[in-house]
């Protein structure tokens, strides 16, 4: 029966907060030790944090031990060279990460990150043995036009060029429309399943449904403690991928705790 064999599938919901350019080391190793006894067991609910390269030391040395896994916000799609200024996948590797975001909407507008670059990066994640979150999502201007289910199910296609359905079915996708991002304006959860459930067909378009009930799929764009059970009940939503929410310690685990 296809619905018992879909029903196989249970997807371990992730959240993830995902710094940006927020946080120092000090800062850092302060927020792990606030949270790190307190976060749920990994097979309930995968706690992350992506934090700048600066802070991965001071994160990975303090989650040590703990359920906390660890994100970068960006890698280079080379693994060594003449790249001044930016970091490699190989080296996140050796370091201890788990996952490493790519393609957030802050780096397609401020450095031009193009979706081939970060197929690129997709890659190059998979070859050092880490996993991608892959950002995608539509601005106000293309939501307005109708045009946004076209536009983040073309993303996602560039996004997984070349993807084995074995690596397609280990990764982690988010949903983040631009429109949401940092405004305190969250897409309504249907709005938010709506396009997650576009992206689940969009991959089962291109392997098949198996490989599409594995991916997880993220929400992002104001995601807080006070609308992560609604989000989070909705069925192509496996997580969230939150910014503002998840400075202050407290909040993240409310966060991760959705389930409580
Ligand atoms: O961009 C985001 C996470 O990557 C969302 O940011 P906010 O949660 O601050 O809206």
């Amino acid at each position: 029966m296809k619905m018992n064999e879909r029903m196989i599938f249970v997807r371990t919901p992730i959240i993830a907060g995902n710094w940006k350019m927020n946080m120092n080391p000090s800062e850092t190793a302060e927020f792990v030790k606030a949270v790190k006894d307190n976060l749920p067991s990994a097979d309930s609910v995968e706690s992350v944090i992506a934090a700048p390269a600066v802070d991965l030391p001071a994160l990975l040395e303090n989650a040590k031990g703990s359920e906390l896994k660890v994100a970068a916000e960006n890698c280079y799609f080379e693994d060594k060279g003449a790249f001044t200024g930016e970091t490699s996948p190989k080296v996140l590797k050796d370091m201890g990460v788990d996952y490493v975001i790519i393609g957030h909407s802050e780096r397609r507008d401020y450095f031009h990150e193009t979706d081939e670059d970060i197929n690129k990066k997709a890659h190059a994640i998979f070859q050092n043995g880490l996993l991608p979150i892959i950002c995608c999502g539509e601005s106000l201007e293309t939501r307005e036009a109708g045009e946004a289910e076209e536009w983040v199910s073309r993303q996602v296609k560039a996004a997984l060029k070349g993807l084995s359905a074995n690596q397609v079915g280990q990764l982690v996708i988010a949903y983040e429309p631009i429109w949401a991002i940092g405004t305190g304006k969250t897409a309504s959860a249907d709005q938010a399943e709506e396009i997650c459930a576009v992206i689940r067909k969009t991959v089962a378009s291109l392997y098949d449904q198996t490989v599409a009930d594995k991916v997880r799929i993220q929400y992002g764009g104001s995601v807080k403690p006070a609308n992560v059970k609604e989000l989070m009940a909705k069925e192509d939503i496996d997580g969230g991928l939150v910014g503002g929410a998840s400075l202050v310690p407290e909040s993240f685990l409310q966060l991760v705790h959705f389930k409580d």
